[in-house]
Order: C-alpha cells, then structure tokens, then sequence
C-alpha cells in the first residue's frame, strides 16, 4: 500500500528497510480486527469496529524484561504497567494497543496467555502487561465490549516481522485523527552513532486532534482541507488521544528511556496536536538492547554503554522524526469507514493532500 513517501510528502532522516518499528531486530507486530455489522448501535450487538494491536519487544522469547521508561504528554489515559516501569526502568511480555472499553479484556487475555507460554517459575513476568488504549467510541459499539479473549491470542499468535499493517486495523480499527480516519501508523529511522549504527522505531495509533489543527510537513493541511468531515459532527469534536510505542537497539537506561519517549511529543507537535484535555497522549519506549532474565535479582539494567551528548542527540531527534512520520502513514493508511450508527469517517484524501502540498512546495 502506498505510504506518505511513495506519496511525495518530505520527511528527514533515513528510515529503516520497511520504515517500520519491526526494523529493530526482534520485535514482532500482530493485529486481531473486529469489523461486524452496519447501521444502527444496538449496544452488544454492534456495529462492531474495533480491535487488539500486539508488539512482542523480543518476539517469542519470553525469558527476558527489556528496559523501558514513559513519558505523559497528557494523563486522560491508561497504560497499566506504568508504575512497575516507572519504579523498576523495565517490563516483561508485550505491549497491547486496543479500544478503552477492551483494556480489561486484553489485560486479562495477555496475563492468561503468557502464563501458557511461560514455565512456572516466570508466570510473574505476566502479571502485570502493558495494555494502552484510545477511545473507539463514535464507530464501534464500546458498550458492547466485543473484544474477547480470542481475539487477543490472536493478535499475540499472529504476531510477525516484516511490514506492518497500517489504519484500520488491530486497535486502531475504528480510531478517528484531525476528523479524518486514524488508526495504527509506524516508521524508523537509523541512527549512526561511532561505527556502530542503532535503530529507533515507533507504532501509535492514532485517534486525536482537531482538523483546523492538522500539519503534514509544516503545512495548514487541516485549515485547507475543510470538507470531507464525519458526517457526524460531535464524531469531530473533542478528538484527541494517542498512545506512542517507541522501540530501540540502542542498549539505554530506563531513565534514558524516559527522556527518548518524551520526544514523541515534539514528533506529535509536528502533527498540530495540542494535546486536548482529554487526550490521553502516552508514550512508552523500550530498548532491546538492555534486558534482564525473568527472575533474576538486578534491580537496575544500567546500560553497557556510555552515551554522549550527541548521541544521545541522535536518537532523539530519530524518535522525533519517526513519531511524526508513522502520524502521517496512520492517515494516508487509513480507508473510509461507516461505523455504529452509519457515521461515515472520510479518509485523508491523498491527490488533494498532494497539490496543497504542492501549492505550498512541500512536495518532493
Ligand atoms: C469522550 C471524550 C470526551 S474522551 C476523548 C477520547 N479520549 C480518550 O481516548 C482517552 N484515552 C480517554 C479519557 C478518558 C476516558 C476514556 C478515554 C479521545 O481522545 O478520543 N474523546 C471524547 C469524545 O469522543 O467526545
């Protein structure tokens, strides 16, 4: 499918071989998508448009905790594991991605799911998954909590390496952005460093913002392009919520972690967010190259290398560039979809995005 670049739309930094958070080794995606029925929400009926998104840090190695640390742009959110991240700097299992009325489920799936994957002796490791959501509420039926176990394992069993599927798919389903159809968005970029060279991707889904709001490369994309809004209007209002998974090669500390996540927001910035008062704006980064086995006693995963500042600097502006490029590749992904109540959420429409951009010399 064609992605923001194969569309002309300029972005700095050079991306990873699929642009795409599966381009630091190891880490496998999977998406389980519940899309049932039309017309008229009839609560635990449907329609049903929504779904599970699943990120394996270190695929189906299980045995091992991987350093993480988290950043709140804004707080109207969950994330569950935040506070054993924010006390330990690490955390075991995946991190799931899914509608807010399905974090109950798919915390409860993934717990059972790990324990049938884990010996006994590292069950603990699943106590406590990492489960992110944003609110699917305008096109799916969220009352009827259509998300069951199943689908989960789903998700987790079909997880894979390669390119990601993007927009309405997995939690990102039925997920609307700046009034146009959101959902799931990825990119990566390389980063140099020394001789050595390390890899920062990022998978969000999408589910925020304000049309008049909307930037694609610098542009007022949102004030130019002022039609094609939900046919519903209250489905434009208040839309602002987007949850952030960054991954990285780069062995850093949980407090380093903490500050890479943190430039997400300048990334969402880039997007013409501003962080709406109930967004739930999360962000999470984990590194791959700094883990811990499962059980065993340490405390703090300090990190086998010692970074300088501008290394330092060279990741974070990677995880800037690829926050604000997997924004734009969760819209120009997304399709058209009529939800609960025939609300029709119109996607990002690409030849007209093109000639703004190119009215504005933005197109490469
Ligand atoms: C119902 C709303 C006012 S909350 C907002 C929604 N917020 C979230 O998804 C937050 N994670 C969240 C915060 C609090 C409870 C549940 C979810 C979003 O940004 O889409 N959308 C509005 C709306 O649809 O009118």
């Amino acid at each position: 499918a064609l992605r923001a670049r194969d569309l002309g739309i300029p972005f700095d930094g050079e991306p990873g071989p699929l642009n795409a958070i599966t381009d630091v080794t190891g880490v496998l995606v999977g998406h389980s998508t519940l899309i049932k029925g039309t017309g008229k929400r009839v609560v635990g009926e449907g329609p049903v448009r929504t779904g599970v998104t699943a990120v394996l840090p270190r695929g189906r190695d299980l045995s091992r905790m991987v350093a993480a640390g988290r950043a709140v742009i804004n707080g109207t959110g969950e994330m569950t594991g935040s506070w054993l991240i924010d006390e330990t700097g690490y955390f075991g299992g995946p991190v799931m991605l899914t509608g807010t009325t399905s974090v109950g489920m798919v915390h409860h799936a993934t717990a059972r799911w790990l324990r049938d994957r884990l010996p006994p002796s590292q069950w603990i490791a699943g106590l406590i998954p990492v489960v992110t959501e944003t609110l699917d509420s305008h096109l799916n039926d969220v009352w009827g909590f259509h998300v069951q176990a199943e689908h989960v394992f789903h998700a987790l069993d079909s997880a894979q390496g390669g390119t990601v599927a993007e927009g309405n798919v997995g939690g990102g389903t039925g997920m609307i952005a700046f009034a146009f159809k959101g959902g799931i968005g990825t990119a990566s970029r390389r980063v140099p460093i020394g001789e050595s060279s390390y890899t920062v991707g990022v998978l969000l889904q999408a589910n925020h913002g304000k049309r008049e709001d909307l930037l694609i490369a610098g542009v007022p994309v949102g004030r130019e392009i002022g039609d094609l809004m939900p046919t519903r209007a209250q489905a434009a209002a208040d839309k602002n919520s987007l949850v952030i998974i960054l991954a990285t090669d780069a062995p850093l500390t949980a407090t380093q972690l903490r500050r890479l996540a943190r430039r997400a927001a300048l990334g969402v910035g880039r997007g013409g967010s501003i962080g709406g008062y109930m967004s739930g704006e999360l962000a999470l980064a984990f590194s791959t190259g700094n883990t811990v086995a499962i059980g065993q006693q340490q405390q703090t995963l300090t990190s086998p290398t010692a970074w300088h500042g501008e290394a330092l600097n060279g990741l974070f502006k990677a995880a800037v560039q690829a926050t604000e490029e997997a924004l734009v590749n969760s819209l120009v992904a997304a399709e058209t979809m009529t939800g609960a109540d025939g609300l029709t959420v119109f996607e990002l429409p690409e030849a007209r995005l093109q000639s703004v951009l190119k009215r504005y010399n933005r197109l490469s």
